[in-house]
């Protein structure tokens, strides 16, 4: 059955590519040397025997899915170890090496929070001293750790947070203490039965005082045994819609003691005798989570792609229905209600990496200021990292579940890995911050900052000062242009912020309090935040592909504006209410936009399956039955299907326990 021959449609569509594939490789990785670095990580990690299956992990049990990955966390830990040798933890650009991680874990990594938020909190919020003593033993991983601030009772509203860790001057210790059941920490990865440390962040009291909260770093369990220390009640959540691997625990204190020493002490302190001293801003605490968000913008790119390459390699192999009577049917990518439901994902993928690193950039110079004792851009900062963060994954997630639509039947199979892939960006709308809850905090900002415009005050920070334009009526008219519909988007924006604002206002004017008046005008206020998070998208990507013209070749720029033009015309039509309700559009440009995008779609098509090559997932990485570069798609689902332990005999013993009897019983 096994044939190495690649699929006569994919080789035709290859054949089509107007541009050069590697071209469009090196421009994705960010430069030639990145692309061959990823490929020779790629091939030495793919090497290692021991990173194979034998079962597909579907058909283990929850407890053997969890000693795999462990073991395959463990190998691919020392290969980072000596791969990442001398590179910064926070390198220039978000690190490829995860990428492997779909090729040999498949699910999460039990290490994964160690890797990043565990790493990332003892990197930047502990004081040298602090850093001395622990950084070198997590790198080398000779203690692992999880980041612990969820709880079962609290997560998005982190005042709220229960855990106590109380100073005792006699000891120079603090005493850490769950006081109820909603205080349990509930969620961190690796928590369960992998990691022997944890960051906690908890209450903080001394003097008799609450501080609000800290972090702690906190020895869980026993080095040599593993055994939770006593005062250590820890385990694991239980099955999930995905992230079986993640190894998610719960974690309760009952009087556990740790040293002074253990408070990470880079902002805040507490002296011997117990006297707190506060730091320049209470937000730094909060700096991991600015981070990882930045971060997930990155990861939700990876895997918008790895779905668009499945669904539209498929799409050219499948072959359905008719188009024209008594001929053959035509590969599905031909109908251009396909197309629509795939080019825009192959666009997204693209706006979202070429934005997540943007902001990756943006972040490493805020942390720059912020070292030197400048905060003032952390404000921009974290309304940026919250609105991106929760659009790209809410965009992301809505992409891989169409692209699992365009796949029809076959999408809903395991085998096409689109199921894992959703799971993962949907639970990145919930983790590190809800969504719904991350675009109030960037409509916090937006309102401060509209607030500030009325006042007459014009300085503004850079991916606000837009709003300036449409303070107060201006003569712009709409244009049918990139540029035209970029500051269609702007001008919807700013009059969302504005009725966000007169909505919160109007109420605060009959008489209700201030949070009252923000619940009531919340809904707005997401619109509002939503639509600034696409202004601040289409901006990037169009400017960014502009400015990496002038050095692509000809062909590859084309393409990439058609995709970039694709991604606006998309999103105007999307939101043509909000444009004819804010900017100065009329509903007789409509039809030119629609137009416009069904032509854009005929432009792309040639070269569909070449732009997805060139987002270069080895066959390993996309792990799918359908996305495979060959296309052998039937002979790798029936290859899957076979491999079902059901399948091991002609008939299942359930037959003459069960089956047959009630057959006989019928019968009477
Ligand atoms: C192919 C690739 C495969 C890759 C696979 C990837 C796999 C990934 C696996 C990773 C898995 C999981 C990781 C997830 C880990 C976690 O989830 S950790 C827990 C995260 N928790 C949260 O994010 C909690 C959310 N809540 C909050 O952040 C805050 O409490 C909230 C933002 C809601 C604000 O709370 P409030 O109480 O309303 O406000 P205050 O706290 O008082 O804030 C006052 C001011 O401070 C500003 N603020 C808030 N946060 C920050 C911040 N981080 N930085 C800077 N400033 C901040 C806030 O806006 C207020 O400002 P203002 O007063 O308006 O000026
Ligand atoms: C897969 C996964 C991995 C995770 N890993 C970790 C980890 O490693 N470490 C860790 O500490 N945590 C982790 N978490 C926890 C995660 O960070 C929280 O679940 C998340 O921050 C949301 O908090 P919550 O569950 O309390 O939701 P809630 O805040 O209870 O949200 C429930 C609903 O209430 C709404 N809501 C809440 N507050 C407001 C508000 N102010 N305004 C309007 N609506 C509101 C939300 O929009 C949402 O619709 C993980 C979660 C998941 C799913």
């Amino acid at each position: 059955m096994t044939s190495t021959k690649v699929n006569v449609d994919l080789v035709r569509e290859r054949a089509k590519c107007t541009f050069d594939l590697k071209e469009l490789i090196h421009f994705v990785d960010g430069g030639e040397e990145i692309t061959s670095e990823r490929k020779a990580f790629e091939e030495t990690v793919l090497a290692i025997k021991e990173l194979k299956d034998d079962i597909p992990e579907d058909y283990l049990s929850h407890k053997e899915r969890y000693e795999i990955a462990v073991r395959k966390a463990c190998i691919l830990r020392e290969l980072r170890l000596r791969h990442d040798q001398n590179k910064p933890l926070l390198p220039e650009r978000p690190t490829y090496v995860y990428n492997i991680l779909p090729a040999t874990i498949k699910d999460i990594s039990p290490f994964y929070l160690h890797e990043t938020m565990f790493l990332a909190t003892i990197w930047g919020l502990m004081n040298d001293e602090q850093k001395a003593e622990w950084l070198s033993k997590a790198l080398d991983m000779k203690v692992i750790g999880t980041y612990a601030q969820t709880e079962l009772g609290h997560g998005t509203f982190l005042r709220g947070l229960e855990t106590t860790a109380t100073y005792d001057p006699e000891t120079e210790e603090f005493i850490l203490n769950t006081p109820t059941l909603t205080a349990y920490k509930w969620w961190p990865g690796g928590l369960g039965h992998t990691v022997n440390h944890c960051i906690i962040l908890a209450q903080l009291y001394t003097q008799g005082k609450c501080h609000g909260i800290q972090p702690f770093i906190v020895q869980i369990r026993d080095l040599e045994t593993h055994i939770p220390l006593p005062g250590v009640h820890v385990g694991e959540i239980g099955p999930k819609m995905g992230f079986q691997t993640a190894n998610n625990g719960f974690l309760g204190f009952k009087n556990f003691r740790i040293p002074r020493k253990n408070m990470l002490m880079k902002n805040s302190e507490v002296k011997k005798d117990g006297t707190y001293v506060s730091s320049k801003s209470d937000r730094l605490t909060y700096g991991t989570m600015v981070v990882v968000r930045v971060n997930i913008v990155n990861d939700a790119a990876m895997q918008l792609s790895a779905a668009a390459i499945i669904a539209v390699r498929y799409s050219a192999v499948r072959h359905q229905s008719q188009l024209k009577p008594n001929e053959p049917e035509p590969q599905i990518l031909d109908y251009v209600t396909q197309q629509r439901k795939l080019f825009i994902n192959i666009a997204t993928g693209h706006a979202i990496r070429i934005v997540g690193r943007w902001l990756w950039k943006t972040m490493l110079g805020v942390i720059q200021k912020i070292l030197e004792g400048n905060l003032d851009q952390l404000p921009e900062l974290h309304a940026l990292s919250c609105c991106l963060k929760a659009v790209c994954t809410q965009d992301c997630t809505a992409g891989i579940e169409q692209c699992r639509l365009a796949c029809g039947g076959h999408g809903y199979m395991n085998s096409s890995n689109l199921p894992l892939l959703y799971s993962h960006t949907t639970a990145a709308m919930t983790y590190e911050g809800e969504n719904t809850v991350l675009l109030l905090q960037t409509a916090r900002y937006l309102l401060k900052t509209w607030t500030q415009i009325l006042e007459g005050d014009t300085k503004l920070n850079p991916t606000v000062l837009y709003l300036l334009n449409f303070a107060k009526p201006t003569d712009y008219r709409w244009e049918n242009t990139n540029q035209g519909i970029i500051k269609g988007f702007q001008a919807v924006a700013a009059g969302k912020i504005k009725t966000a604002y007169d909505t919160a206002s109007k109420h605060v004017s009959a008489g209700k309090s201030q949070e009252e008046a923000w619940n009531l005008a919340s809904i707005q206020l997401v619109e509002a935040s939503e639509a600034h998070c696409r202004v601040i998208i289409c901006e990037v990507f169009s400017n960014e592909i502009q400015c990496a013209s002038n050095t692509l070749s000809p062909n590859l720029s084309k393409v990439l504006q058609q995709l970039v033009e694709l991604y606006l015309v998309h999103w105007a039509l999307e939101k043509k209410g909000d444009i004819l309700l804010y900017s100065t559009i009329s509903k007789d440009d409509i039809p030119a936009l629609r137009d416009r995008y069904e032509e854009l779609l005929a432009l792309i098509r040639p070269n569909a399956v070449g732009l997805v090559d060139g987002f270069d997932f080895r066959d390993e990485v996309l792990n799918s039955t359908l996305g495979a570069y060959d296309g052998r798609v039937y002979e790798r689902l029936m290859e899957e299907a076979l491999k079902s332990p059901l399948n091991a005999e002609p008939v299942n013993s359930s037959f003459h326990k069960y089956i047959k009897p009630f057959m006989e019983k019928a019968k009477l």
